[in-house]
C-alpha cells in the first residue's frame, strides 16, 4: 500500500512471499500480490476439521481480482458503510463539513450529495467498499483501516486520503482466557513458548481476519498455530472449546472483560480508525475525482482540526497591545494557532473615547481548556468566553499535497 500509511501498517512487508515452507497450516507464498485465500483456508480445514464447518459458511470470499479498466460514468461513486457501527458516525462527519447526504429512506442505497452534484453515495458493507474500491465500481470509500488492510492486502491501487477522520477507533489484538493454562502468560513470546503447541497439536487463533492473522503470527516467527473463523462473536470460542486464543477487533475492552479473556503485550496488529481511501486509478483515470476528492478533503481537514479546538476570547487591562502580547505570550497554553489576537477595546468616558482593556483572541486545544483559562486569570484576564471552532482552513492541506505527490501529480 501506498503513501499516508500509517506506520502502524508500514511495518508490513509488501509481499507475503516470505511464509516459510516449515509453517505448518498456512498458505504457501502466492505468485502475485493477492493472498489466495481459498487455498489458505482449505489448508486450515484438512489439518482442523471443525473448522470446515465455519469456513464453509463464512462468506469469506477469495481475494479481490485488480480491476483492469476504468469503466466510463459520468458520477464518481463514494462508498459509506451501509449499516454497523460506523454507518452514523460516517454520515455525520460529512454533515459536519456541510456535506448533506440525502438518502431518502434507510433501504435506498445510493444517494446525492447536493454540495457536490457530481458525486453519488453508494451504501455498502465495509468489506464489500474496499472489494468495489479495487474492482472499480466504486472511487472513494469510507472504512476502518483494519477493514482496509485485510481486504485489500496492500493493493496498491488503494491510497489512504486521510488516515484518521476520528471515529471508529479499536486496535486488532489477541486475547487469550485469563485462566487455566493462560493464567500466567502475559506476552506474545509467553504464549509461542507455551509447551503445549506443536505441530499435532498448534495453537487454535479464532479470527475474522484470516489475511492478517496469518500474516501476524508469521511475522512474528510462530509457527505452531492454525486458524478457525466465524462470523462474530468471536470471544466465545476459547469458553466453548473451539479455540484457545482470538484475534478481534477491541475498543472499550468490554466484550473482553466480560468473556473472561485478556489482551498480551505484542499482541497488537493494528490500530484502525476510520479513513477516507480512494483508488489511485480512479483519482488518475476519472474526470472530476481529483477534484471531488480534494473539497472532500480540504472540508474534512479543516473541520478535523477544528475539532479539537475551542475559541477563548477574554478582556485584559493594559497600556498597549504590546505590553498585553508579552505577558499572554509567557505563559506556555496561550500561544494559540499562530499566537493571540490582541485588539483594543474601546470605551468612553467622560466624553472621551479611550482604551483601557484588550481583548485576546485564541485557540485552545479542548484538552488543555481549564489549564489555559487559570493561566489567562493568572496574566489578568477576565470575562473568558469560549465557543466552538467549525473550521480552520489552513493555507493548504497537507494530506492534498501527499496526495498529489503519491499520484506523481
Ligand atoms: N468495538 C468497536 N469499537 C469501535 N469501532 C469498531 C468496533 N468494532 C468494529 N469497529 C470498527 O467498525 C467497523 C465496522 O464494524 P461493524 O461491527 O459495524 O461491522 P462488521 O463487524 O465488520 O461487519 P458485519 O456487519 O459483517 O459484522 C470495523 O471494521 C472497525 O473499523
Ligand atoms: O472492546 P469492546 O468495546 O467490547 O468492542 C469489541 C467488540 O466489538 C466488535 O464486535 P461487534 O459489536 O461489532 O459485534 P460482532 O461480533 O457481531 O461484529 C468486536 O468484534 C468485538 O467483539
Ligand atoms: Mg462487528
Amino acid at each position: 500500500m501506498s503513501l499516508l500509511l500509517p506506520t502502524n501498517l508500514q511495518q508490513y512487508p509488501s509481499s507475503s512471499s516470505s511464509f516459510p515452507s516449515s509453517t505448518p497450516l498456512l498458505s504457501p507464498p502466492p505468485s502475485t500480490a493477492f493472498i489466495p485465500r481459498r487455498r489458505c483456508l482449505r489448508l486450515v480445514t484438512s489439518c482442523v476439521s471443525t473448522v470446515q464447518s465455519s469456513v464453509a459458511t463464512n462468506g469469506s470470499s477469495p481475494a479481490p481480482a485488480p480491476a483492469a479498466v476504468v469503466v466510463e460514468r459520468d458520477q464518481i461513486r463514494l462508498g459509506l458503510p451501509s449499516k454497523g457501527r460506523m454507518a452514523a458516525d460516517a454520515i455525520d462527519l460529512l454533515k459536519d463539513c456541510q456535506l448533506f447526504v440525502k438518502q431518502v429512506n434507510p433501504r435506498q442505497y445510493v444517494a446525492q450529495i447536493p454540495q457536490l452534484p457530481n458525486t453519488e453515495v453508494w451504501f455498502q458493507r465495509p468489506k464489500d467498499i474496499v472489494r468495489k474500491l479495487l474492482s472499480g465500481d466504486l472511487d472513494l470509500g469510507i472504512v476502518g483501516l483494519d477493514t482496509l488492510s485485510e481486504y485489500g492486502q496492500e493493493n496498491e491501487d488503494l491510497i489512504i486520503v486521510h488516515e484518521a477522520l476520528n471515529f471508529g477507533d479499536c486496535h486488532l489484538s489477541i486475547a487469550i482466557p485469563n485462566y487455566g493454562i493462560f493464567e500466567n502468560i502475559n506476552s506474545l513470546k509467553e504464549l509461542a513458548q507455551m509447551p503445549q503447541w506443536s505441530e499435532e497439536r498448534p495453537l487454535r487463533l479464532a479470527t475474522g481476519f484470516t489475511y492478517l492473522g496469518p500474516k501476524f503470527m508469521k511475522e512474528n516467527g510462530i509457527k505452531h498455530v492454525v486458524f478457525s473463523t466465524a462470523d462474530g462473536a468471536l470471544e466465545a470460542a476459547p469458553a466453548m472449546g473451539i479455540a484457545d486464543a482470538i484475534l478481534d477487533l477491541v475498543s472499550s475492552g468490554t466484550t473482553l472483560k466480560e468473556n473472561n479473556l485478556k489482551e498480551i503485550e505484542g499482541g497488537v496488529v493494528l490500530e484502525s480508525q476510520a479513513a477516507l481511501v480512494a483508488s489511485r486509478r480512479a483519482l488518475t483515470e476519472r474526470k472530476g475525482a481529483l477534484n471531488t476528492v480534494h473539497e472532500i478533503l480540504e472540508r474534512l481537514e479543516a473541520h478535523l482540526k477544528a475539532d479539537g479546538q475551542f475559541t477563548v476570547v477574554a478582556n485584559m487591562r493594559g497600556n498597549s497591545a504590546q505590553e498585553v502580547a508579552e505577558r499572554v505570550l509567557s505563559q506556555p497554553s496561550l500561544s494559540g494557532l499562530q499566537g493571540p489576537t490582541i485588539s483594543p477595546v474601546y470605551c468612553t468616558q467622560n466624553g472621551k473615547v479611550s482604551v483601557d482593556y484588550y481583548a485576546i483572541v485564541i485557540c485552545v486545544p479542548k484538552k488543555a481548556l481549564y489549564e489555559s483559562v487559570k493561566q489567562l486569570r493568572a496574566v489578568g484576564g477576565s470575562g473568558v468566553l469560549v465557543s466552538p471552532l467549525t473550521y480552520i482552513f489552513d493555507e493548504d492541506t497537507p494530506r492534498w499535497g501527499q496526495l498529489l505527490r503519491n499520484l506523481g501529480l
